[in-house]
């Protein structure tokens, strides 16, 4: 089923580099203009052009001192061609890193929401295979970069090389493997700096500080601080205590350090951006109005109205 979608989020300036190097036109002998379509590889060298990685879009958010509006959703819920246009939906809106999740059928970490997206997923048949082969096709088409989002399990059953070169292939650059014990982060590392991936580690409220630390100097990307005890899913409110454990992590490191648990208000986002967290990641919300929509189209335009909120809420934000 095909869903035609016109978003309104384009910024002047994508579509201004979109209409230039993406369809250049030629005026022909009857005067009438032709656009062509780049082949996919020119599309995706393009791409590689266009997205950078995660630690160099921080890099670039920091210069414009802007914080960074990082959804999550769930690959496959309700189907993968609705999750295509999610991405392509979330990026124009000005999403500045998009975490994908691969469904997993023991997500511990996961609250309700998101569990039941994952069931959905998995019982329409969505898997690894069949969600590189979308992000094949869909990656080339963004200016925000990927991070897969991937419980240890299914990148262990496939083998730790094969599952990173897999999706560098697809022109992925983050990983956040949130079950993955430190100790054994070693392992996955030297496999995702071969792969030229960036392996994001996560650090929480009931971390200890010396073990905080460690995951700090070991995480790439940025550093994932989790706001609360427990499992995903949207919170009332943020916990103020997310302002001290920002100030610990910033004392031991310069690495960009974004916030995810619970957010899914605009008086959030604005709360963790002024406690001085570099990115909010929002996950359940974003999860629910997809998934339970009565229809994609319905579901993509209310995640649009959503994530247009949630990332005008940031200071600076242009939209
Ligand atoms: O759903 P929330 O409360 O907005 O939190 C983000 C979260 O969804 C996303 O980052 C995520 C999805 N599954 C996880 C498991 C562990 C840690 C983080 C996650």
């Amino acid at each position: 089923m095909a869903i035609a979608l016109k978003t309104t989020c384009f910024s002047q300036q994508q579509e201004r580099f979109r209409q230039h190097f993406l369809f250049p036109r030629y005026p022909s002998r009857n005067s009438s203009i032709i656009s062509i379509r780049p082949s996919t590889s020119v599309m995706a060298s393009l791409a590689a052009v266009q997205s950078v990685g995660l630690s160099e879009t921080f890099s670039r958010l920091k210069q414009q001192k802007k914080v960074g509006f990082i959804p999550y959703i769930t690959a496959g819920d309700p189907d993968l061609t609705t999750t295509a246009e999610a991405l392509k939906l979330l990026d124009t809106c000005g999403s500045d890193i998009i975490e994908l999740g691969v469904p997993y059928s023991d997500p511990l970490a996961d609250g309700p929401v998101i569990q039941a997206a994952a069931t959905r997923a998995l019982a329409r048949g969505t898997n690894f295979d069949a969600i590189v082969s979308m992000l094949r096709k869909v990656v080339p088409q963004l200016s925000c970069p990927i991070a897969l989002f991937s419980y240890y399990n299914p990148i262990l059953k496939r083998g730790l090389g094969k599952f990173l070169s897999t999706v560098r292939d697809v022109g992925v650059h983050g990983l956040v493997v949130p079950d993955v014990p430190l100790e054994e982060t070693e392992l996955l590392r030297k496999e995702a700096v071969k792969n030229n991936i960036e392996l994001v580690l996560l650090t929480t409220p009931t971390t200890p500080t010396d073990r905080m630390k460690a995951i700090v100097e070991a995480s790439e990307g940025f550093v994932y601080l989790v706001s609360a005890i427990g499992v995903t899913g949207a919170r009332a409110s943020v916990s103020a205590r997310v302002s001290t454990l920002l100030k610990e992590i910033k004392e031991v490191t310069d690495k960009p350090v974004a916030v995810g648990f619970g957010i899914s208000r605009p008086e959030h986002v604005e709360q963790v951006a002024g406690w001085g967290a570099d990115g909010v990641i929002v996950g359940s919300a974003m999860v629910k109005l997809l998934g339970e929509a009565k229809s994609p189209e319905e579901g993509l335009k209310e995640l649009e109205l959503l994530a247009k909120s949630l990332k005008s809420a940031l200071p600076l934000s242009t939209f």
